[in-house]
């Protein structure tokens, strides 16, 4: 018999980085080890995990709205573990078929690199990269042109109803968001050598990434004292955001323009489009018997985060 657990948390490369203090860093913590917990209770055949990229494993030469992997290695960025994950490839191309079958056109990669956003979670749920078998499935977040909220939603659908066929403990995972604003380049306003590495930056040397590290390292210490021009956490949004998914309200998500996430939830808040989909992956695979508990929020400014984490399983 299939079983589904969902679970969404925010990722940030900050996290023991710079210290939002030991209050705030023991309340993650806590809410880290229930989410753990129930992953270790659940014993997983296999977890579907959308996440975003950051520049680090898509490029504007050729940038997908989504793409699944049926092999993926993590770059290591940040201090991230780096090396494969445990992609089963047979299972990852059949599900890319699903979803194409089912009308949703997505990109397949045989050598996925993923950075931090599918990284940090494995990480900090596992302790490893391959600790369970993972399909790692890519939404462009940062990236303009961006997919809408309501293709997200039907990608999800897409890969719930396939997992819903295949007669296993599958987790639905979710790695980003919600409002925040980062030091992410646009292409349109780049000079020209950061253009050269969002179009390819496939070969950066390690000065040059940690040159990048330590300037949104720098920039979040500047943001956190509050002397920074980027926009703020907006913990308005993200909680009228959790609300809908704890309405299990499918309609609600399709309503969210772009425009409106960039605008109240930042240009990363389209991150939030990682949950989207694993909500709509779990709406699909249980027939919408399930029940969402969001389980922690707190704007981290140090963290450059609205950090958050969600739980979701099947009714009994
Ligand atoms: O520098 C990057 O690649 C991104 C950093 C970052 C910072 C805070 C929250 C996030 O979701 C990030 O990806
Ligand atoms: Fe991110």
């Amino acid at each position: 018999m299939s079983a589904m657990l969902l679970q969404c948390l925010s990722h940030t490369p900050l996290m023991g980085r710079l210290h939002p203090g030991q209050e705030i860093e023991s309340e993650v913590e806590q809410a880290l080890q229930r989410l753990r917990d129930s992953l270790a209770r659940f014993e997983p055949d296999v977890i579907f995990l959308f996440g975003p990229d950051h520049f680090n494993g898509f490029f504007y030469d050729l940038m997908p709205s989504f793409c699944i992997g049926t092999a993926a290695s993590s770059i290591g960025d940040y201090g991230c573990l780096k090396g494969p994950l445990d992609v089963p490839a047979g299972l990852a191309g059949e599900c890319a078929q699903a979803v194409l079958d089912q009308g949703v056109d997505c990109a397949v990669s045989h050598r996925m690199r993923v950075d931090h956003g599918f990284a940090q979670p494995l990480q900090l749920l596992t302790g490893a990269l391959d600790r369970y078998p993972v399909v790692p499935i890519f939404i462009n977040s940062v990236a303009p042109p961006l997919p809408s909220a309501h293709r997200a939603r039907l990608l999800g659908d897409a890969v719930g109803r396939f997992a819903s066929s295949l007669d296993r403990r599958v987790v639905f995972m979710a790695s980003g968001g919600l409002s925040h604003n980062p030091p992410v380049p646009s292409l349109a306003t780049a000079p020209p050598e950061v253009a050269e590495r969002l179009l390819d930056g496939r070969h950066v040397t390690p000065e040059q990434r940690g040159e990048r590290e330590a300037r949104t390292i720098e920039a979040a210490r500047q943001f956190a004292s509050g002397q920074s021009g980027l926009p703020p956490i907006n913990p308005d949004w993200d909680h009228d955001f959790l609300d809908v998914l704890k309405r299990l309200d499918m309609a609600a998500l399709d309503a969210f323009s772009n425009t409106e996430i960039t605008a109240r939830a930042g240009n990363s808040g389209h991150e939030v489009k990682t949950w989207i989909a694993a909500n709509s992956a779990m709406s699909a695979a249980t027939g919408g018997r399930y029940e969402v508990s969001p389980e922690y929020y707190r704007a981290i400014p140090e963290w450059i985060a609205g950090f958050a984490t969600l739980q979701g399983a099947t009714c009994r």
